[in-house]
């Protein structure tokens, strides 16, 4: 259910009747949340940079893009009510938004042992990442970042971690591929805005194949533990697509231009252990001992001071925050205008008809 007018006031309201102070990332996330839902995409020119407030204020509006008023009135809502548990109308908004992301088959999340486990959960078609499961992250990750938990870890049900985006997105949209690619640019710059901006420890367990975006999304992680059977491909040129999730900047930077080019422009496929060599990975386990060993590992990682833990990545992630979000807007721009070329639509269309594997 969409939130209405009457919603976002007493919204609004609530913020003012806060008990606790829900910190900077938090504050700015509301301002810039309330600037598109009022004011739509940001249009003032960018502060200098000794006016620091007012600039971070302006990267938070900024980081939004051309995201629709109705969906920044929605997060709004949905965020003041995941900070106030204990208000009536803020609780009910919690529990519904809990809900959505709990009642979602494809995405399992759970909290234990101060780990919030967020597992792809669509075995069958390897864990691929529908419209709604992108949807189902971003709210996942929007409460993981103000739930009790001291860090937070994605993985994959079965033999595969996720196979990338699913191709059948662009060719099920109702609307047709231009409506699709329209969407899917709106929604990928969210998706990617929520892992840049995620505060508290990330840690990608990846028990199999990754491909595409489930690759990409890696040099955004804060820590990435792997089975010895997993592989990490990109296929972009293959699909007539190009990088996205800030690989365009994360990859070279990790592991030098001319091994990111052989992956990012050739597709080239690495082992797990080729993936650590390159700095992609923090560690790899051997398949037989890999869950035993991390959940323990992490385990014990949840039991430290997690504010110390919190602010340590703010202090990395802050270096380069406003270069990520503008690189993910560009390549989603990028990625729009390609979803609707020939060599795209004929990728797509081949795997969809049976004719193409990666
Ligand atoms: C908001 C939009 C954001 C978009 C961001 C841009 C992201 C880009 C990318 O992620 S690019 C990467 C896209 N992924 C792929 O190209 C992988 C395609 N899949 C394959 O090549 C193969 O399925 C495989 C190599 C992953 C696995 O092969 P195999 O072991 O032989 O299994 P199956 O092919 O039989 O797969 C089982 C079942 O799953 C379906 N499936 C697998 N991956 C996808 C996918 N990415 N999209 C849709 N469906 C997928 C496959 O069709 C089978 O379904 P079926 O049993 O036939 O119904």
């Amino acid at each position: 259910m969409r939130a209405s007018q009457q919603d976002f006031e007493n919204a609004m309201n609530q913020v003012k009747l806060l008990k606790q102070d829900p910190g900077n990332q938090v504050k700015l996330k509301l301002y810039a949340l309330y600037k598109q839902a009022t004011d739509g995409p940001c249009n003032m020119p960018k502060p200098g940079v000794f006016d620091l407030v007012n600039k971070a204020k302006w990267e938070a509006w900024n980081s939004l893009g051309s995201l629709p008023k109705e969906t920044a009135r929605q997060n709004y809502v949905d965020l003041v009510s995941s900070l106030s548990p204990s208000a009536e109308a803020s609780s009910q908004g919690k529990h519904e938004a809990d809900e959505k992301a709990q009642k979602s088959k494809d995405i399992v999340v759970t909290s234990e042992d101060g780990i919030t486990k967020i597992v792809l959960n669509r075995p069958t078609k390897k864990n691929a990442l529908t419209f709604e499961m992108y949807q189902d992250i971003i709210l996942a990750l929007k409460n993981a970042s103000t739930d009790n938990s001291a860090i937070t870890v994605f993985t994959g049900t079965g033999d595969y971690y996720c196979s990338g985006n699913d191709l059948t997105n662009f060719t099920s949209a109702a609307g047709g591929m231009e409506e699709a690619a329209s969407k899917g640019a709106v929604v990928l710059r969210e998706f990617v805005n929520s892992f840049i901006d995620f505060p508290k420890p990330l840690v990608a367990v990846v028990n199999g194949p990754a491909v595409g975006i489930a690759v990409t999304l890696l040099g955004l992680f804060d820590a990435v533990y792997a089975s010895d059977k997993a592989t990490f491909h990109t296929p972009f040129s293959h699909l007539g697509q190009s990088p996205e999730a800030c690989s365009s900047y994360t990859f070279p930077k990790i592991m030098g231009s001319a091994k990111a080019t052989e992956m990012l422009l050739f597709g080239k496929k690495l082992t797990a252990r080729e993936a650590w060599a390159q700095g992609l990975v923090s560690e790899v386990f051997p398949d037989s001992t890999f869950e035993k060993e991390v959940w323990t590992r992490l385990k014990g990682y949840a039991k430290l001071p997690p504010n110390s833990m919190r602010i340590s990545k703010e202090l990395i992630r802050n270096n380069e925050k406003e270069k990520l979000h503008a690189v993910n807007a560009e390549e989603c721009t990028t990625l729009k205008a390609k979803w609707l070329s020939e060599e795209c639509i004929n990728a797509i269309m081949n795997f969809v008809s049976r004719k193409a594997k990666l």
